[in-house]
């Protein structure tokens, strides 16, 4: 059935996944685990509650099979034992789901529904998602084979919005002998909050999109924490320390919707002449009064800025193309060879700055220095 919900774009209603790529599993007999439970009408929690060894290892108990019967209360997912929610339009992150009922801590809430589809369907799906326009991400991981894909057809769950500091969580069940995705309450929730889990979102290329769960602990942007985003951040931090996220040309995040870099020299001392973490050779190399010392830290200092400028090209020409084509959905796609050559243009900027900053710290020591009146440079000596 379509869901025609003004606003919302189309999409088929589902309630259990659709397994038009493959065969559902059909459980054999021998597969089936029977728990030892039995009913008590005078202990509720005596038919497959918390102490239930199915419900103890996320298993669903079979029906016709469970000790207990009609009275077996683990069997959720089979029965669509949904929380009470309500779609709504949030602010900037298009829609989400609230909680239409107080929602106690640990309580299935509902499926994650969709289509079964493998990672190679997944990865081509996605890209052709992006290029019809498709900006929301619907595709969550079942396993280690397969995803699930509730952008054309799913469940309301599909409306489930990220938080880096969520109220609910996926856990991963297994029922009639097929593994199934559920959002569960982490705490209590009350009626009117919105639902919302840790998306653990893998970033492997393309837009930057910003996170705008309000969290205190925001990690800035969906896939903030993950391998590749954490990668293609720390080398552009690397390759330039002066060329914040904002002025990455490739993401597609307007500047003034950006939070800033966090500045990892957090101290109070002068701003100069440090530019963030990396030593401004000229400036320093001014008070040093012997012009053997002071060539000495700027043949250095030309070395790190050929090493840098190495391992930026590096990236640009080779590493970033293979991450974009390649590696949609896993960073292995950087061919080894690839790797190689950056692993050793990393180490080269990482020996050129060693050399640097032990010049500059042995020149400091044991060279006279200038006073700071007299630092200024003459002709071709290094301008401030
Ligand atoms: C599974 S959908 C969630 C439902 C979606 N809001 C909608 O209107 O259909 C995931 C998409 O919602 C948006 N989204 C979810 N959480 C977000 C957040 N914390 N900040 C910004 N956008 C978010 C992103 O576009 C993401 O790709």
């Amino acid at each position: 059935m379509d869901q025609q919900i003004e606003g919302v774009r189309v999409y088929i209603h589902i309630n259990k996944n659709d397994f038009s790529y493959r065969e559902h599993i059909k459980q054999e007999e021998d597969d089936i685990t029977i728990c030892e439970c039995k009913y008590n009408a005078n202990d509720p929690d005596s038919a497959c509650g918390e102490r239930c060894l199915n419900v103890l290892t996320s298993i669903e108990c079979t029906p016709h099979y469970c000790p207990c019967s009609v009275h077996c209360k683990n069997q959720r997912f089979q029965k669509h034992e949904y929380a009470k929610t309500k779609l709504f339009r949030t602010e900037g992150r298009g829609w989400g789901l609230l909680a239409n009922e107080d929602i106690k801590a640990g309580r299935f809430i509902i499926e994650y529904c969709g289509e079964v589809i493998s990672w190679n369907e997944a990865r081509e799906r996605s890209l052709a998602y992006a290029s019809q326009g498709i900006n929301d991400a619907y595709i969550i991981s079942l396993n280690a084979r397969e995803c699930i894909d509730a952008t054309k057809s799913g469940s309301q769950a599909r409306f489930i919005n990220h938080s880096c500091e969520p109220n609910c969580e996926t856990r991963k069940w297994s029922v009639l002998g097929e593994v199934r995705i559920g959002i569960f309450a982490m705490r209590d929730i009350s009626i009117g909050m919105e639902l919302t889990y840790d998306y653990n979102f893998q970033w492997y290329g393309g837009a930057k999109v910003r996170c705008l769960c309000g969290a205190t602990s925001c990690c800035g942007f969906l896939g903030a924490k993950s391998r590749g985003f954490q990668e293609d951040t720390d080398v552009w931090e690397d390759i330039d320390e002066r060329c914040s996220l904002e002025d990455k040309p490739s993401s597609s995040m307007r500047p003034e919707s950006m939070p800033k870099k966090r500045s990892k020299n957090n101290h109070n001392g002068p701003s100069r002449p440090l530019n963030g973490e990396q030593v401004d050779a000229k400036f320093v190399a001014q008070f040093l009064a012997s012009k053997e010392a002071q060539e000495e830290i700027l043949k250095y200092e030309e070395q790190r800025e050929e090493a840098s400028s190495h391992l930026h090209s590096l990236y640009k020409d080779e590493v970033e193309p293979s991450i974009k084509k390649k590696a949609i959905y896993g960073v292995d796609g950087v061919p080894t060879s690839v790797a190689e050559k950056w692993i050793r243009a990393s180490c080269m900027k990482l020996k050129a700055e060693f050399n640097l900053h032990s010049s500059i710290i042995r020149n400091i020591a044991c060279t006279p220095q200038r006073a700071p009146d007299e630092a200024k440079p003459s002709e071709g000596e290094p301008k401030p």
